[in-house]
């Protein structure tokens, strides 16, 4: 079964004529939030949508633009909508979400004292597929992004690499197109600049032209109709835009 993603930003951290990098990512009626970033409630606003629309919410890792909106997401699914939503996040993640993240605004004696007091945490081990629907399987893939810090790429239904965050692994995307079947590349894009913590326009330009004819551009800045025909086959990707899977 194919399944539809929708970005609903596709904007870097700072980017302000795009929201941040989030998508929700649907399997007949059950919807993902994949990464919840301070921008994802207008996001969803600006479609039409909410949080009471998202059966579950995936976290790739602690960025601000990935898991900003928690709070508002969090408050509204324990007093507004009242039900818990599937939280699914690496394993290595849960502590520091709560003790350094989300605590101090959603802290609440007797209330919420802890990430389960609002949602169904599901924490996942790395490089094993989980089965987070009837038809979606998915797989974290640990990633290089910040130093010292645990962050994830998604590996969905044996056949999307989606990137989130992270600097320019040529050898891991290879292996996932020749070992594991990967059909589709959807990769955050710095377009100008040292690729510190991402990887860059240039970078993934060296990629070889089948891997580049599978890929679109994601997590970009502000400029990006600047790169447009500029990109080697690679496509950008759009906000808003539904993507089949
Ligand atoms: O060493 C660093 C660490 C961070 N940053 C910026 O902070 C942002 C945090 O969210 P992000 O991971 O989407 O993007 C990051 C960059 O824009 C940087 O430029 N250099
Ligand atoms: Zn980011
Ligand atoms: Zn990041």
């Amino acid at each position: 079964m194919n399944l539809e993603l929708q970005m609903i930003g596709t904007g870097s951290a700072f980017a302000k004529n795009y929201f941040n990098n989030n998508a929700l990512l649907r399997d007949g009626a059950f919807t993902l939030l994949i990464d919840c970033g301070v921008t994802a409630p207008l996001a969803l606003h600006r479609l039409g949508k909410s949080f009471e629309d998202v059966d579950a919410v995936l976290i790739t890792h602690i960025h601000a633009d990935h898991v900003g909106g928690l709070e508002e997401l969090g408050f509204k699914m324990k007093f507004t909508y009242k039900r818990k939503i599937k939280l699914y996040i690496a394993e290595t993640l849960t502590e520091i979400l709560w003790e350094h993240t989300l605590k101090g605004g959603l802290y609440q004696e007797g209330e919420i004292t802890c990430l389960e007091d609002l949602f169904e945490v599901c924490p996942l081990a790395p490089n094993k597929p989980y089965d987070i629907s009837d038809h979606i399987r998915l797989e974290l893939i640990p990633n290089r992004h910040i130093p010292g810090k645990n962050s994830y790429s998604l590996y969905i239904n044996e056949k999307l690499f989606y990137s989130s965050d992270m600097v320019f692994d040529p050898e891991l995307l290879e292996r996932l197109v020749e070992q594991r079947g990967c059909r589709m590349i959807m990769h955050d894009c710095q377009l100008e600049g040292p690729g510190n913590v991402h990887t860059t326009l240039t970078e993934l330009r060296s990629l070889p032209e089948r891997i580049r004819g599978m890929t679109y551009l994601m997590h970009y800045g502000d400029n990006k109709d600047d790169f447009v025909g500029k990109t080697a086959g690679m496509t950008f990707m759009e906000q808003g835009r539904i993507y089949t899977v």
